[in-house]
Formats: C-alpha cells, structure tokens, sequence
C-alpha cells in the first residue's frame, strides 16, 4: 500500500528504442544482472511495450498463482504470430474459449497418464535404438555428441506418439530437421523489433533478416506438416487412429473451437505447438543433465551407483521402476533449477490490473519470470553456482508449479500441460544412458573444461558439442558411495 504509488524500479533506456539494447543475446541473464541493482519487480519499455521482470520465487507466486487470472493471456508477437497461424496453437493463443477447449483436448487425447503409458512400447523401441547406436561407437571407442542423440531420441518419441509418423520417413534430413528446429526457436526468441516499435519497427526487422528469416522457417515447417497430414490421409483401420487424425476429423467435420472454425491451419498450428514445445525441452534437459554430470564425477559415480545398484543386470530399465531413482530425480531437478529450458517462460499479458508487492500492473503489459534468475537467487538457494542435487533431499520443492522457487514448466493456468510426458521421456532416456555405459572425457578434456554456454532462443540449450566417450557397462554391481 505504501509503495502504491511509486514508480516501479526501471534502468534508464534511449528515445524510441527503451531498454531494446539491454537485453544482449541471452536476455534471461541481461535481466538477471539488472534486477540485482533494480530488485525482482522491474519495469522495462522494450520500444513502446511496458514489460515487466520478475525475478524472485515470491513475486512470481504473487503473480502465477495470486493473480493468474488476470494475466493469464499471452501476448500476440510477430514471431509467434507467423510460426503459428496467427495463434491458432495453445503456446501463444491469447486467453480464451479457443484456447480453453484446444488445451483440454490436447490434455486428454495426447499427454494423459492413459497416453503416456499406451505409447511405452514406442517409448522402449526408441531408447533401445539410442542405447544401440551408442554401443557402436562404444565398441570403436570414439565420442559421442550427445546433444545430437539426444534431439534424435525426442525427435523420434514425440513424432512417433504424437504424429504417428516415424521421422526417418519424413522429406527431411536428421541434420536438416535439427537446424529448422534450432532456427524457429532462435526466431521465436528473439525480440523483433516490429513488436515494439510503432510504424519503423518492420524496417529493423528487414534490414537485420529476422522478417526472412522467420517467413523460410515458417514455409519450410509448413512443408514438415503438410508430409506429416499427406501421411495419414491413407485409410486407417478402425481403432489405429492416432492424435492426428482425430484432428483431421475435425477438420473434415468443420467443428467449431471456441469461436474458430476448424481448418487445415489449426492443425498445422497445433503440430508446430507439439514439435517445437516438445523436443527441444526434453533434449536440451537430457544434454544439460549429461554435461553437468561430466563436470561433477562425484555426482556421476553417485547416480550410476544408485540405479545399477537398484536394478542389477538388465536390458532395459523399465519406465515404471523410474519411481525407485530418487537421487536421479533430484539430479534432473538440480539441472533444470540452474538450465531451466524455457529461462523466461513464455510471456503473459495483464488483462486487468493488479498489484505486485504494491506496484501497479496495468493491462496490456507483458510480464516475464525469470526462472533462470530464481534459480540463482542467494536469498532461496545456499551456494547457488553449485550442482548440489542433494539440496532437495528431505524437501518438499517440486515441478509442479506449486514450488515457486523452482520452475522449470512454469505454473497457473499456463502452464507446460505435457509435465508428465516431458518428465517421463527424459528420465527414461536418462537413466538408460547412465546404466549401460560409463562416460569418459575425451583424450585431454578435464571435467573443468566442460562448459555451460548457452544458445541464445525461447528455449536456451548448450550452445558448444557435448563430446563424452561412452564404455559399455557389463552388469558388475558397482559399490555406492
Ligand atoms: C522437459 C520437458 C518440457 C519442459 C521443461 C517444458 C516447459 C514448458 C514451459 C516453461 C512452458 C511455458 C509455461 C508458462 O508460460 O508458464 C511450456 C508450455 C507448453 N508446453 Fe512444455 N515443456 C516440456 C515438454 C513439453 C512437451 C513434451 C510438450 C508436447 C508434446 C509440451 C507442450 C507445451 C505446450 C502446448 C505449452 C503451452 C501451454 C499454454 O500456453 O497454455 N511441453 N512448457
């Protein structure tokens, strides 16, 4: 109350632009180093668009649970328009019935408990391809990259379950489908300049190639999808329909969602939401948890010891004893509080004004968390540059978007509706990589070389290889620590 008044905390920006040239390459840890001066309230112009900053695990309660409701829609930007049909997918559909009703559909077709266990078997194919593939270059003792065996493996699962379709089939090259990922994620992160500045801003966006560039990554998506619809136009059997069909039955019935008539766009826009939301997160969680595993060999010896321990000889460990690795779980936890892959979570727009630690939030403003701040701050974690997954031993802090201090998937009404599918293809993945072999640093590398750059995009993964040498385990029990 006392504060109602003041203005929010805001760095000083230029005319027109603001506080544009602030936010660098990686804005996540440009906001991070400026809310240490101006506090975890903040309030940026980014050209004429008031945003807002928060950056502790209280004010991002305040505002995804205290007042979700009236910031719970989504701002419509430039990139996003373009890869999504105009917000025709959940991600960036502002609030309303639209969205409500493709959510819950979504929900209960595609990332249900039912769904997420019928599809194990595509699940247990893919990691035993992977587990494979590493024991060839196992026997040949050469590196592995493991960021690209880990999108292969994601890529794979969520095209498998989700479009019925196995990528391998696809008009696109592995490394051809990687890069057009990478590059939409790139374009969806970045701040285009049309968004934010009035009347000019497309001439920025032109000169610096972002418009170009976000238009090919649109056509070349749009070519994916077309190869992904033109594959299940063939009769099915009755009972084989899978998610995509059910949405091209409703294309074909002309069903009305929300207050949107539902076309060939709609499905496009939702397998964009799918693909681009589900593949890099997985794959970036698994290559973070990898790289820093390689940098702390006490905690890789740690956690190789607890699920080898666990399970003895096998061939696989199955999806439903994951449950028994609580070290593990607390490893993946350690990785996402300090590479959390969607460091600013999508952004929310204010729809009716409310209050954060007594300052005004007015309509109409964006509102970013910053996860990869909260992660960091010394006032919720002790020491918080260390990898310490045994910080959440005896705590209660978890994914769910109830633990405002760590979240990796967000919370409220938009958050991540996949947690479960997410959560259960890394740690399968996870631990079958860490049981079946042992990964060595290549000739010459110490663990402290390994770095935790970051890639700039919405999603932020490790920007340099990850090159480990894997040496396949032959079913000796390890001692634990
Ligand atoms: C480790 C894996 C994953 C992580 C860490 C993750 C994280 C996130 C985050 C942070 C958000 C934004 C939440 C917010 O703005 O508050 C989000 C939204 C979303 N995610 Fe995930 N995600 C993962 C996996 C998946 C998968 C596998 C899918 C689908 C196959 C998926 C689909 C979506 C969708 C559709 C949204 C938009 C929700 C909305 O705006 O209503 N995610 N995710």
């Amino acid at each position: 109350k006392r504060r109602q008044h003041q203005p929010i905390p805001s760095p000083p920006g230029l005319p027109i632009i603001g506080n544009l040239h602030q936010l660098g390459e990686l804005p996540h840890q440009s906001l991070w180093r400026l809310s240490k001066e101006y506090g975890p309230v903040m309030l940026l112009k980014l050209g004429k668009v008031p945003t807002i900053i928060l950056s502790s695990s209280e004010t991002a309660k305040q505002a995804l649970r205290d007042h979700d409701l009236l910031c719970c829609s989504r701002p419509s930007l430039a990139g996003g328009r373009e890869l999504s049909y105009n917000n025709r997918d959940i991600s960036f559909s502002p609030y309303n019935e639209y969205w409500k009703e493709l959510r819950k559909l979504c929900t209960q077709e595609l990332f249900s408990a039912k769904n997420i266990h019928s599809t194990q078997p595509i699940k247990d194919e893919e990691v035993k391809k992977l587990i494979g593939s590493i024991a060839e270059s196992a026997s040949q003792k050469t590196p592995v990259k493991l960021n690209e065996k880990c999108l292969a493996l994601t890529v794979s699962i969520v095209c498998r379950i989700a479009f019925g379709v196995s990528f391998e089939g696809t008009v696109l090259s592995n490394d051809g489908f990687n890069k057009l990922i990478r590059e939409a994620f790139e374009m969806l992160g970045s701040f285009s300049a049309s968004d934010f500045i009035p009347y000019i801003g497309w001439i920025i966006d032109w000169f610096t190639g972002l418009q170009g560039r976000t238009e090919k990554s649109a056509r070349d998506l749009d070519a994916f999808y077309e190869q992904v619809i033109n594959l299940h136009k063939e009769e099915k059997e009755v009972g084989s329909e899978d998610f995509v069909d059910l949405l091209l039955k409703l294309e074909k019935e002309e069903a009305v969602v929300g207050n949107d008539k539902f076309t060939r766009n709609n499905i496009k826009a939702i397998l964009m939401d799918i693909l681009l939301a589900g593949i890099e997160t997985s794959a970036g969680t698994l290559t973070w948890v990898m790289a820093e595993l390689a940098r702390n060999p006490r905690v890789m010896r740690k956690v190789q010891s607890e699920i080898r321990n666990k399970f003895g000889k096998t061939e696989l460990i199955r999806s439903e004893d994951i449950d028994q690795l609580h070290y593990m779980k607390m490893v993946i936890k350690e990785t996402w509080r300090l590479h959390p892959p969607a460091p600013l979570l999508l952004p929310r727009e204010v729809m009716t004004e409310f209050e954060i630690n007594g300052y005004k939030m007015q309509p109409k403003t964006q509102i970013h968390v910053n996860v990869w701040a909260i992660g960091r701050d010394p006032n919720t974690w002790k020491d918080p540059e260390e990898f310490l997954p045994e910080r959440f031993l005896d705590s209660n802090i978890d994914t769910k978007g109830q633990s405002f201090e760590l979240l990796p998937f967000g919370a409220g009404r938009r958050m991540c509706p996949a947690m479960y599918m997410g959560t259960a293809m890394v740690e399968f993945g996870l631990a079958n990589m860490l049981y079946h072999f042992d990964w060595k640093l290549p000739e010459g590398i110490a663990a402290e070389d390994i770095d935790v750059e970051e890639a700039p995009g919405l999603t932020v993964n490790k920007k340099n290889e990850l090159l480990l040498v894997p040496v396949k385990y032959l079913g000796h029990h390890e001692t634990s620590e």
